[in-house]
């Protein structure tokens, strides 16, 4: 069959809305209609070539819902009709992760996926007869797309798809952070720096779970309302602060952070959000995607006394168990979703939403189908 989807045939170049053709599903796989998809920095971060596992011609976009429209062979777990979110952290609940009860990252079928490819080693994707590649296992910049059964979260049929598909990343990757990874508990002090399409989820994240100071950290003075809006308490613009900002932190939060969460992908930043945090136990969580070749550093003296650092992938969300409940705090009201969707796009404009991330001016663009 014909899809149509926005292909990036190079790093650093526009996307193209093209005609791709797809094979249909095979054993263990699902073919889904996207509906609608949100465009995450990580997509614009593979786009500008920084990422090491990029591969072009490639569709990108992993923050995606939709419906099955045809079952692969062997296929038990859902049927056409069935709503969808697609998970670049899959489920399989049979392998060594999986089972072992301690983590999210599924391992089944991560090699292939990193390499652009369906679990058999080939992609469904072609353009003129040559390959295009999948993106981390969703490529939900394409109308339809083929994707392993053990990838895909059945959700309640009446979540809008223009909502729900943020849910797909941004929403479970930021308020998973604070309640699966972190586990941020009632009255603490958290700081998070970065307050896009992940950091304004963590505040609502810290909010939920009844977190006492929220700080927020952005060079951007219009994201100081955006926090706001979702729970934050104080707004600290490092660029306007006297001094040292890890000490201003410090001074805030009468010692230091009981959690801080990074959403920037600075690494420099990173190493601030670990300095802020409390001697003794002050936990920092890792969220934001470093270019490739950065490293992190600190003094080993501040894990010494106690600080820790952490990392999360999708909030540490099990996808297929943990999507359709977040749905539900989604439909009844436990979350918020529809302000942070500043922008509702065509994929004709797929570019615009990129653009618009980069200049500051978006929480989170759509592209609905
Ligand atoms: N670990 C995961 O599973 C996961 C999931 C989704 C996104 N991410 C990553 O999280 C990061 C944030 O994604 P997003 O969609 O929210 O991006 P975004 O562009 O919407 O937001 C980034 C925010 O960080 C701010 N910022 C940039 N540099 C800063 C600095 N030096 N100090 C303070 N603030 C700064 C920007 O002004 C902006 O508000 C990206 O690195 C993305 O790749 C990781
Ligand atoms: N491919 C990159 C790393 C990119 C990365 O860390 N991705 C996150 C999700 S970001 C979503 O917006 C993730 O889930 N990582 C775990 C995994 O990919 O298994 C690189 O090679 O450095
Ligand atoms: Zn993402
Ligand atoms: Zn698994």
């Amino acid at each position: 069959m014909k899809t149509r989807a926005a292909v990036a045939f190079e790093a650093k170049k526009p996307l193209e809305i093209v005609e791709l053709d797809l094979e249909g599903p095979k054993e263990g796989e699902v073919l889904v209609e996207i509906m609608a998809t949100g465009i995450c920095h990580t997509d614009a971060y593979t786009l500008d070539g920084l990422d090491s596992e990029g591969i072009f011609p490639s569709v990108l976009g992993h923050e995606g819902a939709g419906i099955v429209r045809e079952v692969g062979p062997g296929v038990k777990s859902l049927k056409p009709d069935d709503h969808v979110i697609p998970l670049y952290t899959p489920e399989c609940r049979e392998c060594k992760s999986c089972l072992s009860g301690k983590t999210n990252l599924c391992t089944s079928i991560r090699s292939t996926q990193g390499q652009g490819l369906m679990p058999d080693g080939t992609s469904r994707m072609s353009y003129k007869g040559e390959t295009v590649y999948h993106y981390m296992g969703c490529s939900t910049f394409s109308n339809f797309i083929v994707v392993p059964e053990i990838a895909l979260a059945k959700i309640r049929t009446d979540a809008p798809f223009d909502k729900a598909c943020y849910i797909g990343c941004g929403v479970t990757t930021g308020v998973g952070a604070v309640t699966n990874t972190a586990q941020v508990t009632v009255g603490s002090n958290v700081v998070v720096f970065g307050l896009g399409g992940i950091g304004l989820n963590v505040i609502q994240g810290a909010r939920l779970v009844g977190a006492d100071k929220i700080i927020g950290v952005d060079i951007n003075d219009d994201k100081k309302e955006w926090g706001e809006r979702f729970g934050m308490t104080h707004f600290v613009n490092p660029k306007k602060v006297d001094g040292d900002i890890v000490a201003h932190l410090v001074e805030l939060t009468d010692g230091g952070a009981d959690y801080s969460f990074d959403c920037t992908g600075n690494t420099e930043v990173m190493r601030q959000a670990l300095e802020c945090c409390h001697r003794g136990w002050g936990v920092s969580t890792v969220i934001g995607v470093a270019e490739s070749g950065k490293e992190i550093s600190t003094r080993p003296f501040q894990l010494v006394t106690g600080r820790v650092w952490k990392g999360t992938a999708f909030g540490g969300a099990k996808g297929r168990t943990d999507v359709p409940k977040i749905v539900d705090w989604y439909m009844n009201g436990k979350i918020e979703i529809d302000p942070m969707i500043t922008h509702v796009l065509t994929l004709d404009e797929i570019n615009k939403g990129f653009d618009l991330m980069h200049a500051g001016k978006s929480i989170r663009s759509v592209v609905v189908f």
